[in-house]
């Protein structure tokens, strides 16, 4: 087991006085994702999803529950864990740095952790990009070009846990397609497991092993995404499914 979160409360105050006001944001949440697997997690906006990564990440410490990371709750540093874990989000300018090379920003993590950059014209290729594209500039990339130096620069520090948080909700439809294709490969290659979060049912079914569906900060229904599409229990899935 990868990741398991269990009975996980998150809070959050909101607001200024006197109309400050408590956000449960995650409410009794337990996932597990498993060795090499992929869990979806769906959900409308605002229903917790990124909070639940963030948790996943140590980003966020939960008001009560226990996260556990292959078997053991977070050490104390969250440091140590530094590399093991990587996100993609939604913007690669989120991640990339405009004025640093796509090269120096792929290496940037393993740099940091005392290691070498001598693996970036190899991960540049393995996410589909010409080796040469090292001494480019963000902005003189496409976007889905962008979206793949995020996952190499993820990838360089071989990561047993990724969370892509709604990684290919800005690319156009086809661009989508080659990297949901492209996440598929690199998951063959390397093993890692993923929680891949997004509120787009198609995107989950194509990547997704398991489906966990989020509503209102809590976790409405977990099952297997040909269980899940075919015949979802919860009536809040069913709906969202019609909508589709
Ligand atoms: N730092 C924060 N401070 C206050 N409230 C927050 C904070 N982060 C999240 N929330 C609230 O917690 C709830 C869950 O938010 P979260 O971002 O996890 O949902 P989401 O499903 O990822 O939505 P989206 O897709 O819009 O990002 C929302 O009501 C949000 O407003």
């Amino acid at each position: 087991m990868t990741l398991e979160l269990d009975g996980v409360m998150v809070t959050f105050s909101s607001g200024l006085p006197p109309r400050r006001h408590v956000v449960r944001a995650l409410n009794n949440v337990s996932l597990h994702v498993g060795t090499g697997e992929t869990l979806g997690l769906l959900g409308e906006s605002g229903s917790g999803k990124t909070t639940a990564g963030r948790v996943a990440l140590g980003l966020q410490r939960p008001a009560s529950g226990a996260v556990r990371f292959e078997g053991r709750p977070f050490p104390k540093r969250r440091r140590q864990l530094a590399g093991r874990m990587q996100a993609v989000l939604q913007h690669p300018h989120w991640s990339l740095n405009p004025r640093m090379r796509v090269g120096q920003s792929v290496a940037e993590p393993a740099v940091i952790l005392g290691g070498r950059a001598d693996g970036v014209p190899d991960m540049l290729e393995r996410v589909g990009l010409e080796a040469a594209l090292a001494t480019r500039y963000p902005h003189e990339l496409s976007g889905g070009q962008q979206q793949r130096v995020s996952i190499a620069r993820a990838l360089i520090t071989q990561p047993r846990f990724i969370v892509f948080d709604e990684a290919v909700s800005a690319l156009d439809v086809s661009v989508q397609a080659q990297i949901l294709n492209l996440i598929k490969d690199l998951q063959a290659e390397f093993g890692f497991s993923a929680l891949f979060i997004s509120h787009d049912l198609g995107v989950v079914r194509y990547v997704a092993d398991r489906i966990a569906v989020m509503r209102g900060g809590e976790v409405v229904e977990t099952a297997d995404t040909e269980t899940f599409y075919t015949a979802p229990t919860h009536e809040y899935s069913k709906k969202l499914l019609e909508a589709l």
